[in-house]
């Protein structure tokens, strides 16, 4: 087994690779449209009712049509997946790890094609498309590797005349239920990760995004997945979430998106069930209101750079999403002017060529939930740049920056998930990390400061999961950065990280006498 290394980001300067993701344009515009159906213990089915996933860039273009699963169609399925949980939690770790690294060959030579489709269905330019589709692949050759690690358990103590063992088993059926902004790596991690750890899925993908899913579970299948191991039951949240998180023989849920849907999650499955006879495993990691810091001694042009790549890529729909900066008052007239500069350089446009740095935003209601909060920001504080959207053919928004902010006002301290910065002063460094502190949430944070005394009061008081220092706040990488955050942003599950699989996992011991 070689060791574990992330992948490689394709260069798109290079005429090579600008060919490769145009021929993956092709293969994905040949199943434009297409209807997919649910895949149910191996069989697919297809029901008259539908989600219809459209192009965000091109509001009228069909991406697929994909069946929905009703509640009695979530009850089969859950039905095979808790049968086959007894055959595949007895399949060796290292045949599950074997389909997850088959999977990641079959998703590298397909790398182009899964790209493309990004692109199409979720509005990702280029790079962020092909950011994610690597994400996807060092999911799996990651969990893959900490499975095997974690297959003969831990060691502990034995005393003479006794063998002691410490063994991690599966726990059972797993729902999944992902988000539409990572629509390939955070739907496939959360899902391979409960999977190879020996547990049967139920994988509830968005609506906005399901064929990206339908995808990565034909590539399982070819991988050699057996039936009934991963269910790919597409649906709504309210109809078949609910019945699934409140269903006794869901033991586990893995879900990833907003804060609201993932605290309903806690509640109801906190509900015991009729017939219910364990207490459901959550893990749950949900939004973000990130912000950067600037120290007075920094180099202000790496600031400004930070600020604008963490709240401009991919149109800020990121739960890591710089939305937030936080400089010191001696150089903040500075930096808002660079940041200025530097945001009216970024253009906005259909993300099927290499020129933009921001596409749209995933359908009307985002478009019109984040062109509300301009008002409020020209309300609250001074619009420094952008401002304007246009939903006449895709869902467009300028960058929008708007500075002289009071910590406290909305544009601060809501998670807008859309291309809007915001930016207050403070007045020292320390004021600079209390502002930071202010949220609900806790997930990512970045400080720019040449000041090593400042870097260890960050490292200190700084309350988020994931801080980075003097660089952008978004991009974690899976083995290097393990991610997830605090308070409000989640259970700080710290994906692709060490202890990730044991969360889909039970510690038994066992105690012989010799
Ligand atoms: N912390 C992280 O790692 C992380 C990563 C990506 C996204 N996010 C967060 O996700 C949010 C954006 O994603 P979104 O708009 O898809 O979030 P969302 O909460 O609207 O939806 C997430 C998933 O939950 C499902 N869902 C909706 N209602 C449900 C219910 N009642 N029961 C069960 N499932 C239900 C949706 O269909 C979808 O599959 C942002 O808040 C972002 O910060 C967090
Ligand atoms: N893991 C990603 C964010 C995922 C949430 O949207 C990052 O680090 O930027």
């Amino acid at each position: 087994m070689i060791p574990y290394k992330h992948e490689a980001f394709t260069d798109f300067s290079k005429e090579e690779n600008k060919k490769a993701i145009k021929e993956g344009y092709k293969i994905v515009d040949a199943y434009l449209g297409q209807d997919f159906p649910l895949i149910v213990g191996g069989e697919r089915i297809t029901t008259e009712s539908k989600i219809v996933s459209y192009n965000p860039a091109k509001k009228e273009e069909v991406i697929g049509k994909v069946s929905k699963a009703s509640q009695e169609i979530a009850e089969k399925a859950l039905k095979i997946a808790d049968e086959t949980f007894n055959t595949w939690k007895k399949v060796k770790p290292e045949v599950r790890a074997d389909v997850l690294f088959k999977a990641a060959a079959i998703i590298r030579r397909r790398k182009f094609e899964f790209s493309a489709l990004l692109s199409r269905e979720a509005g990702k330019t280029w790079v962020e498309a092909d950011v994610e589709v690597a994400e996807g692949i060092d999911f799996l050759e990651y969990y893959g590797r900490q499975m095997l690690r974690l297959k003969e358990g831990q060691p502990v103590e034995s005393r003479p005349g006794e063998y002691n063992r410490y063994d991690y088993i599966p726990l059972g059926v797993s729902v999944v239920i992902s988000p539409w902004n990572f629509p390939f790596a955070i739907m496939a991690g959360t899902t391979v990760a409960a999977m190879v750890a020996g547990n049967t899925v139920l994988l509830k993908p968005a609506s906005t995004t399901p064929v990206v899913a339908y995808k990565f579970v034909e590539v399982l299948e070819e991988a050699g997945m057996p039936a009934g191991v991963v269910n790919f039951i597409p649906g709504s949240g309210a109809e078949i979430g609910d019945f699934l998180v409140e269903h006794p023989r869901t033991r586990l849920i893995s879900f990833t998106g907003s804060r609201d849907v993932g605290l309903g999650i806690v509640e109801k499955s906190a509900k015991l069930a009729e017939k219910q006879i364990w207490i459901k495993r959550t893990i749950l990691e949900m939004g973000g209101k990130d912000t950067i810091v600037v120290d007075k001694d920094a180099d202000l042009e790496l600031a400004a750079q930070s600020i604008v790549r963490s709240a401009f890529g991919f149109s800020g729909q990121k739960c890591s999403a710089g939305s937030r900066a936080v400089i010191l008052e001696d150089v903040y007239d500075q930096v808002v002017d660079r940041v200025k500069e530097l945001t009216n350089e970024l253009t906005v446009g259909i993300p099927d060529e290499d020129e933009h740095f921001v596409g749209p935003v995933i359908d009307a209601s985002a478009f019109k939930k984040i062109m509300s909060y301009i008002p409020v920001g020209k309300e609250e504080g001074r619009l420094i740049t952008g401002g304007e959207g246009d939903d006449s053919k895709g869902y467009f928004i300028q960058p929008t920056v708007f500075a002289d902010l009071s910590p406290t006002s909305r544009i601060m301290q809501e998670e807008i998930f859309g291309p809007i910065l915001g930016i207050s002063k403070a007045k020292d460094f320390d004021e600079a990390i209390e502002i930071a502190n202010n949220t609900e949430y806790g997930l990512t944070g970045a400080v720019i400061t040449n000041n090593r005394m400042n870097l260890e009061k960050a490292r200190e008081d700084f309350h988020v999961g994931n801080l980075y220092f003097n660089r952008g706040c978004t991009g974690a990488i899976v083995g290097y950065q393990p991610f997830g955050g605090f308070n409000m942003s989640g259970t700080d599950s710290k994906a692709g990280g060490p202890d990730y699989i044991q969360l889909h996992m039970q510690a038994k011991t066992t105690s012989e006498m010799l």
